[in-house]
């Protein structure tokens, strides 16, 4: 790996540009995110923020542009950058079938953890008595808390993470936003898209990348 010093960013976009059905969603994007970090990526739906989300975490490649994890190109420290990410995406890697604890339990297991109280982890997501229910019995609220779960019980630095308050009540949104805070002040950061205000995290701690699409 790449040497890195304490300012060394923990990843970092240059020039990125994605093209989609012949669409420029943003062209020449660069910027750094630091450990301490919290941003949001702002635009109208259809701007591009689910793409660039899956873009900095490696799930596609951009038309033009590199992402590089503490200086090094992701696709060049694939292993270690995956070793640091925890991306939860809108669909959440939930299925219905299994119960929120198998759930919790096959997604803490595929990120390589095996020695956990799942109990305990759910009840940090309010879904105490809730843990034989199967998923698609769930509410939506309750259904994204199950994804959300591995949150609790993870050492990854970098979170990516897109609409993580969507179907969350006003009290879980708050328990959201202090875990954030939590997370960046232990060293990692967040990135993050959400059409929802949030009360505790806001500008300036919040830093905003804003996308505006526009035709080619
Ligand atoms: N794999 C793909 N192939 C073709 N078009 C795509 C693909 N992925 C996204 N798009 C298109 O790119 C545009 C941006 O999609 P994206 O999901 O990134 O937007 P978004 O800003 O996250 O929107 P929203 O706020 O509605 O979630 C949309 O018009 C979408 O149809």
């Amino acid at each position: 790996m790449t040497k890195t010093t304490s300012t060394t960013p923990l990843i970092s976009a240059h020039n990125l540009t994605c093209i989609r059905e012949e669409r420029v969603l943003f062209d020449e994007l660069s910027f750094n995110i630091n450990s301490g970090d919290i941003v949001q990526i702002e635009g109208p739906n259809g701007a591009g923020k689910t793409s660039l989300l899956r873009i900095l975490a490696g799930l596609s490649r951009p038309y033009a542009g590199d992402v590089k994890y503490l200086n090094d190109n992701i696709t060049h420290s694939r292993d270690e950058f995956n070793e640091a990410l925890l991306y939860i995406g809108h669909l959440a890697g939930v299925k219905s079938e299994l119960t929120a604890e198998e759930n919790l339990n096959f997604n803490l297991r595929i990120s390589g953890y095996d020695n956990h109280n799942t109990s305990d982890i759910l009840a940090k997501v309010n879904l105490s008595g809730f843990e034989e229910a199967l998923a698609g019995h769930l509410s939506a609220g309750q259904h994204r808390r199950t994804a959300l779960a591995r949150m609790w019980h993870t050492n990854c630095k970098i979170w990516i993470l897109d609409e993580p308050f969507t179907a969350i009540d006003k009290k879980g949104v708050e328990e959201l936003e202090k875990l954030f805070l939590t997370h960046v002040s232990n060293g990692g950061c967040v990135i993050m898209t959400t059409h929802q205000d949030m009360s505790l995290i806001t500008e300036p701690r919040l830093r905003k990348i804003k996308l505006d699409y526009r035709f080619i």
